[in-house]
């Protein structure tokens, strides 16, 4: 596979992430709606003015350069950008219908063609269904053009996240490994200055977070934070239209969960008014019917320790509510952009590597049956495929959440070991409250020998604690496992049950010196 193709396919791979409430908008009115339809076709006239006028109108594909499409590129970012709903789908139309016309002029129209092509697929909330669209009804070449113009963009883009991201406060930076190291994830945290032993490297909120399903039943955690309940918290309970009850140890947590999930997923309240003129919901006896048996699917389905599951669940209702409420981003409670207010959930979760899952069959229609009860037409933004994509990304990037040495009390997983989830915990997942995820820490690899861990103190705030004295340039790495010698327990047979959970968990033979040395004990 090529680069290029790679890229592409990593696009396509993660349209669940971009913004499914605008697809569903979207879709709903070019299918209903005449005027929107109209508006396309007067959009269509002009073309031939603009076409009189455009000066790019000179190559194909095979022989436009790289430099040229990054000029291109350069151009088509300058330009400004519809700022609203309303104006994107207009801007996405005319761009369209230039591009249609331009094709049919001949060859030498087609950069400009996919000049167009591509700006419409700037602002069309789900790129890979668009390019198939194209690659059914544009020609070849123009198709390769709009391909080249994308992977070129989005080399630079990610270079650019990648630059901002993580903040400057977190003292860390991502990194790609040098192209001799051949093991471990190609991106890690570096240190930007020197700690000593002991010292916080940083402090990092989750994204997501998921109570572990035994303590949500119990009611002794906030669902939100993961914090124990105290006698002295002002706590709030919320029930479910399925009986699951949810508790919050203070008014934000609550707050934030109803906002961002808990209306959504978990009761038969009314959508906001922002998401629900995203459809075409009729409140009928028998959506709401359906509604509530999808919800109550989905809650007893939790009962195995599926955290991915409720994971992805929470990440689509998380962007449909951004989506529809961009003032919480700006809020402190909102887990899904604290750190960085430039990006936003969906653009750290579609940069990371999927690893593979095999959900039972039926997981995906309960997801899909979820989403359609929620907000029809939600569900056709999620194929079989992206799920699939959507749930590896989740299950491998989790950290396990614990207090102190961590809790013994978890009942055991009624899974398979090869049907369970593993969370990156240095006291392993058994003894875990729940299950969370982290845009900075996300990129600390796994080390039998690990220099840094992840504390908590009483929250699903992640602490990053250094092992030793580091210097500034030095690699971080913490234990996905428990790595400690156990009593009784050989180094040998350490290693051997360090080998087997990181294969279980993460799919990877670990090559750390310990593992090299315990070889030969
Ligand atoms: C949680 S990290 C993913 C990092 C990043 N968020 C991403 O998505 O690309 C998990 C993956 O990193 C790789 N990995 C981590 N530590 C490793 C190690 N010591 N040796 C080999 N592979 C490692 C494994 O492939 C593992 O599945």
């Amino acid at each position: 596979m090529t680069s290029r193709t790679g890229t592409i396919l990593t696009i396509a791979g993660v349209s669940v992430c971009g913004l499914i409430a605008y697809a569903v908008y979207f879709d709903f009115k070019r299918r209903t709606d005449s005027n929107f339809r109209k508006k396309l076709r007067e959009q269509k006239k002009r073309v031939d003015k603009s076409l009189a006028q455009s000066k790019e109108a000179s190559a194909t594909s095979n022989v436009v350069s790289d430099d040229e499409l990054r000029d291109a590129l350069k151009q088509i970012e300058s330009e400004p950008k519809p700022p609203t709903q309303e104006r994107r789908e207009h801007y996405f139309m005319s761009q369209v219908a230039m591009g249609e016309q331009l094709v049919a002029r001949g060859e030498t129209f087609h950069l400009p063609a996919a000049l167009s092509f591509y700006r419409a697929l700037l602002v069309y909330p789900s790129p890979p269904e668009l390019l198939g669209i194209y690659r059914k009804t544009v020609p070849e070449d123009v198709v390769k053009l709009v391909m080249r113009l994308l992977d070129l963009d989005l080399t630079t883009k990610i270079g650019a996240y990648y630059e901002v991201f993580p903040p400057k406060w977190a003292n860390v930076s991502i990194q790609s490994r040098p192209e001799t190291v051949t093991s471990g994830p190609e991106k890690v945290l570096v240190l930007n200055k020197d700690v000593a032993a002991g010292e916080v490297i940083y402090k990092e909120h989750p994204m997501l977070t998921c109570l572990d399903y035994d303590l949500q039943q119990a009611g002794t955690h906030c669902t939100h934070c993961l914090r124990e309940i105290q006698p002295s918290m002002e706590s709030f309970s919320l029930l479910s239209s399925n009986g699951a009850k949810s508790v919050f140890c203070s008014t934000p947590c609550q707050v934030a969960s109803k906002t961002q999930w808990h209306s959504l997923l978990l009761t038969l309240e009314p959508p906001m008014p922002a998401i629900r003129e995203l459809s075409v919901l009729t409140d009928t006896p028998a959506q709401l019917e359906a509604r509530r048996t999808a919800q109550a699917k989905l809650v007893a389905y939790l009962k195995d320790k599926r955290a991915g599951t409720m994971l992805v669940a929470k990440f689509i209702a998380r962007q449909l509510t951004a989506t529809a409420t961009e003032a919480t981003a700006k809020d402190p409670n909102d887990y899904a952009a604290p750190d960085s207010g430039e990006y936003r959930i969906e653009d750290h979760v579609e940069r990371w590597t999927t690893g593979p899952v095999n959900p039972p069959s039926d997981e995906y229609a309960l997801i899909s049956a979820l989403l359609q009860g929620t907000l029809p037409g939600l569900e056709q933004f999620l194929t079989e495929e992206s799920h699939k994509s959507l749930l590896g990304k989740i299950v491998f990037n989790a950290f396990g959440v614990y207090y102190g040495g961590g809790r013994d009390n978890r009942p055991p997983s009624p899974l398979r070991p090869e049907d369970g989830e593993l969370t990156r915990t240095p006291h392993g997942t058994a003894r875990q409250v729940g299950t969370a995820l982290y845009s900075i820490s996300t990129y600390l690899p796994h080390s039998c020998t690990p220099n840094a861990r992840p504390t908590f103190s009483g929250t699903a705030e992640l602490h990053l604690i250094a092992n030793k004295d580091l210097k500034k340039g030095d690699e971080l790495s913490i234990a996905y496992v428990d790595v400690e010698q156990r009593a009784g327990e050989s180094s040998m047979e350490c290693r051997l049950r360090r080998r087997k959970e990181l294969a279980r968990g993460w799919k990877f033979p670990c090559e750390c010196p310990r593992c090299v040395m315990d070889a030969f004990e």
